[in-house]
């Protein structure tokens, strides 16, 4: 099943001009830049936006074209964007079921207390919404919008709003209510480690035209990819994680590529995917590597792994593209000089060095 948007609009300058589909299914992000469309695109997929001419199908249902036009209500969506607006005369519970009694007990698929409980909203149930900080308000936001039961949840930078901490805290309920729902998302934003850690699939905007559209694996193989803009190249492990040692740490991912997590609240590191695995974000230049495997040395994590390319980056900066003996991508950020020292060719065993506390952040 797809959802498929056909649209051209011109408005003033800024002209969108989108002929796309993608999967119903798991988290698909919107990235762009400020200006290229996002909001307008997502808009019209809602229906609060109606241009002349355009398409919009969601499966086989027709939301809009020449002869058809689903209004907003009736096409069974959830919406949340940068401002929770709740409703402040009510409490949390009043907030959350303000939608869900609203909506046909046929329809209904989620009930209070499994949402409450993917959001980790259950002692601030009784809470006037005005004693809430900004991440537990949009929390209360999302389980509004889930307890819709709606078939597709749009959000527009849901996470834009809030500070880095709270960011922080609030990514792994986003990931795991993916995930728990089942319902698809398209998620508007434009922080890389956003797209990273909730993202199934990308779709890269540009001056109002889709510049591409892939899965984020594909989205993370390119060496200048848009997502590595802000803080350089980065991978992202799936695996399992496993619970903690008597240090603290957890170990995640498959035996020989095993890594440990410093996490004292993996929530800050890890976040469920929308198929039930843990992710982890590391970024390349959080990464050494070792031609031999190093005993006197604080690092715990010493992965063998396989250089499939080297990339020379803008800024005097090497990348190692290399695979782990499960198969996933880790990079490596070094300089010309470490790599012309070790003399690292393609084809290459050589030993990635991550410590614990990276995984941390
Ligand atoms: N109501 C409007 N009237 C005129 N121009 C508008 C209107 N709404 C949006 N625009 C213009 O349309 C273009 C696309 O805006 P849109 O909000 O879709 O971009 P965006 O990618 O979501 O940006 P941001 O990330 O900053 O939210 C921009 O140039 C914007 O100025």
């Amino acid at each position: 099943m797809n959802l498929q948007i056909k649209a051209q609009l011109q408005r003033g300058d800024f002209r969108l001009d989108v002929d796309t589909r993608w999967p119903a299914q798991g988290v698909t992000a919107l990235f762009g830049r400020s200006g290229c469309g996002k909001t307008t695109l997502l808009r019209i997929i809602a229906g609060l936006e109606r241009v002349r001419g355009a398409q919009v199908w969601f499966g086989d249902e027709c939301w809009q074209n020449d002869s058809q036009w689903v209004a907003v209500e009736k096409r069974r969506l959830g919406l949340v964007f940068q401002e929770a607006s709740l409703l402040p005369h009510l409490s949390v519970t009043g907030n959350l079921l303000y939608g869900y009694k609203r909506t046909p007990s046929t329809l209904r698929r989620l009930q209070l207390p499994e949402v409450s409980a993917m959001l980790g909203l259950e002692s601030l149930l009784s809470r006037p919404v005005d004693a809430l900080s900004g991440g537990q308000k949009q929390r209360v936001a999302l389980g509004r919008a889930l307890l819709c039961s709606p078939q597709l949840l749009l959000l527009d930078e849901p996470l834009a709003a809030l500070d880095t901490q709270t960011k922080r805290e609030i990514m792994p309920f986003l990931s795991r209510l993916a995930q728990a729902s089942g319902i698809p998302m398209v998620l508007i934003t434009h922080a890389p480690d956003e797209v990273q850690r909730l993202a199934d699939r990308v779709m890269f905007m540009c001056d109002g035209r889709v510049d591409d559209l892939c899965t984020l694996q594909q989205a993370m193989a390119k060496p200048d990819s848009p997502l590595f803009a802000d803080e350089g190249p980065s991978s992202v492990l799936e695996g399992e994680l496993g619970i903690a040692d008597e240090h603290g740490a957890r170990l995640f991912g498959p035996e020989g590529s095993q890594l440990r997590v410093q996490a004292p609240d993996d929530a800050n590191t890890c976040t469920q995917t929308s198929t039930g695995t843990t992710r982890l974000r590391v970024l390349a230049r959080d990464v050494s590597v070792a031609l031999d495997d190093p005993a006197r040395i604080s690092i715990r994590n010493h992965l063998v792994v396989t250089i499939r390319q080297l990339h020379d980056l803008p800024g005097n900066r090497v990348l190692l593209d290399t695979f782990m003996q499960d198969g996933q991508t880790l990079l490596i950020e070094i300089t010309p000089w470490s790599a012309q020292r070790l003399a690292l060719a393609a084809g290459q065993r050589v030993f990635a060095l991550i410590k614990s506390v990276a995984l941390m952040r």
